[in-house]
């Protein structure tokens, strides 16, 4: 299978001198098309950092991501942000959706940056998956936070990225949306053969992941 994201010894420094954080210590990391891969630590240990840069959000102070070979760290911004929207779907802690969109419309937006006409059918399976079809007609701000979650993950999804990367994206929801939503992002990973990333301090979802890794202090290690 092919290596959609391959992260070669990355490092982030914030700061400098005596207040500088070395958030992330020199982390490598390849993921292949239809992988789902877990990665869990704890609170400030790097991992929103990590994923963050694995998206091309933020740079790294050294190392080099390559997204279907092609190196993100060194082009244009304007070109990383086309290959970004193309290529990479978030699922952010804080959910991105558009404010004056209905969910719906959320979709419609997607198509019409990509220029493409829109798929109904896709956009109601994955709705309907996360049992919030008949909330296609609100607004974001008229959900709950675990609604609102399962809406961002629809339209990240719907996008049909080559590359997925979720934060903690069963934080707001209740236990059975919470296995609801890693078995989507699963299936998608092994059906559709994304590679997904997905981080978590939860240690009951990372069950049946392709790969599991630590960040423990900004290092990554297997599991
Ligand atoms: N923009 C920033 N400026 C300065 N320090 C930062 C910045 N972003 C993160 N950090 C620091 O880098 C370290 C890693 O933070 P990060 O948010 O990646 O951790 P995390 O594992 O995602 O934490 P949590 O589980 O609490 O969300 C922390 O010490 C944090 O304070």
């Amino acid at each position: 299978m092919k290596t959609i994201l391959k992260m070669e010894n990355i490092t982030k420094n914030f700061g400098s001198g005596h207040t500088e954080i070395k958030a992330l210590k020199g982390i490598s990391l390849d993921v292949k098309q239809g992988e789902f891969v877990s990665i869990i630590g704890p609170s400030g240990s790097g991992k929103s950092t990590f994923l963050t840069i694995a998206g091309g959000l933020q740079s790294p102070t050294f190392g080099k991501i390559l997204i279907n070979n092609i190196n993100f760290t060194n082009i244009p911004e304007k070109k990383r942000s086309k290959l970004r929207f193309k290529e990479i779907g978030f699922v952010l802690q804080s959910s991105n959706l558009i404010p004056y969109l209905t969910i719906e419309e959320q979709f419609i937006l997607v198509d019409k940056i990509n220029h493409h006409t829109n798929n109904d059918d896709r956009g109601t399976d994955l709705l309907k998956s996360l049992d919030i079809y008949d909330l296609k007609k609100k607004y974001p701000r008229d959900l709950s936070g675990g609604e609102r979650q399962r809406a961002a993950i629809a339209r990240a999804l719907y996008n049909n990225p080559s590359l997925l990367l979720a934060d903690e994206p069963t934080a707001s929801l209740d236990t059975e949306h919470a296995y609801q939503v890693v078995d989507l992002l699963k299936k998608e990973a092994h059906l559709k053969n994304k590679a997904t990333i997905m981080v978590t301090h939860d240690q009951r979802m990372i069950k049946n992941s392709d790969h599991i890794y630590q960040i423990e202090d900004g290092f990554l290690s297997k599991l």
